[in-house]
């Protein structure tokens, strides 16, 4: 474990190459859940992307603004009111150090667990309202995970369609609650000169099932394409992202990508993001689906548990490559 100190904002830097062209790389891919070909542009989706973003999702716009409102509300808290939130052990406030493993960003957060009997809502007690629409806003956020995870089971032909959402649904699913929020950074301006970007939060996959992001209308978020180009996703308020986890990939023998992104800082607006990170029982085997094999297909992992891979995940930087080492040698060779 890396002891945590007070970063340097040298230390936020990262030298990346030229922005690219958004009229050379393939469009995110847009799916309306109210469209009757959407299970089929889903599973394509992750095959190809494995991020899309989703419209007509049936979540109240009201609610999600009302979630930022009571979100901008703690952030905007003294520093000293928010400290009492933290630190994140693992859950609980954080600023700056992500994880620990010695990751910084330009960021602040809050990382709750979902679990009803867990101590999220202590952790933001002071804040009645927002734990109330934390509450309203995760049964939402949960159920569209849900009715995304088995329109994809049908898509894939798989028998039972509550394969995958079954575990979220699941009274012990180990799902996370994540708030960022990425002040603004006028120093960034200086940076940008010299052609370079500051880094809000580092380059990673989501090791859960499922991730369900939404943003305010400030850019930052960034995606790699399969040629190693990172690409950014123009922010859009009123719709959400969704992105493959690692154990989605694993229980579809890759078929499905985790893929990899970070957020880039901002000089001039703040980013907030809300993330609903669907996860399984910490007991459950994380293996793929046999009904999804082919003949003599064999799975391209190690057998393993969801705590046997979060308790390696956590050991890591966020730029490692956790699913590696879970990996059958056969396979990386
Ligand atoms: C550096 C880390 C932060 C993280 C745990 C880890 O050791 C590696 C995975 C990171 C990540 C990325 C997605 C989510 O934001 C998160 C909550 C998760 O489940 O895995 C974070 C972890 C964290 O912030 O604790
Ligand atoms: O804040 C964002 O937009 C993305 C953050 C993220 O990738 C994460 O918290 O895992
Ligand atoms: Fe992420």
């Amino acid at each position: 474990m890396v002891a945590l100190s007070n970063p340097t904002i040298e230390q936020f830097y990262v030298k990346t190459c030229k922005p690219v062209n958004p009229l050379t790389y393939p469009a995110i891919p847009l799916i309306d859940l109210s469209k009757p070909d959407s299970k089929h542009l889903l599973v394509k989706a992750c095959q190809e992307f494995g991020f899309f973003k989703v419209v007509n999702h049936g979540i109240p716009l009201k609610l999600i603004s009302k979630l930022e409102s009571e979100a901008t509300k703690f952030f905007s808290s003294p520093q000293s009111v928010k400290e009492k939130s933290g630190p994140p052990n693992p859950f609980g406030y954080g600023n700056k150090n992500i994880g620990r493993n010695g990751d910084v960003g330009w960021v602040e957060y809050l990382l709750l667990n979902t679990k009803p009997e867990s101590d999220y809502n202590k952790i933001i007690a002071s804040f009645e309202n927002f734990q109330c629409v934390v509450d309203d806003y995760l049964r939402d956020v949960k159920n569209m995970a849900c009715e995304i995870l088995e329109l994809m089971a049908d898509e894939l032909n798989i028998e039972q369609k509550n394969v995958f959402s079954k575990m979220l649904k699941d009274e012990q699913s180990d799902s996370v609650f994540r708030v960022n929020y990425y002040p603004p950074c006028p120093e960034l301006q200086e940076h940008e000169i010299n052609g370079g970007k500051l880094i809000g939060f580092g380059e990673h996959t989501d090791p859960q099932i499922i991730s369900v992001l939404r943003s305010n209308n400030t850019s930052g978020l960034e995606i790699i394409l399969k040629d190693g180009r990172w690409v950014s996703v123009p922010p859009d308020s009123e719709s959400f992202f969704i992105n493959v986890g690692d154990s989605l990939q694993v229980m579809t023998n890759g078929r499905f990508k985790s893929i990899k992104h970070r957020v880039v800082a901002n000089s001039k607006k703040s980013r907030m993001s809300m993330i609903y990170f669907g996860g399984p029982p910490l007991n459950e085997k994380i293996t793929p689906l046999a009904s999804l094999l082919e003949r003599d297909e064999e799975s391209l992992y190690k057998e393993f548990t969801w705590f046997e891979y979060k308790k390696s995940a956590l050991n890591f930087p966020l730029s490692h490559d956790r699913l590696g080492f879970f990996e059958k040698i056969s396979c990386r060779i």
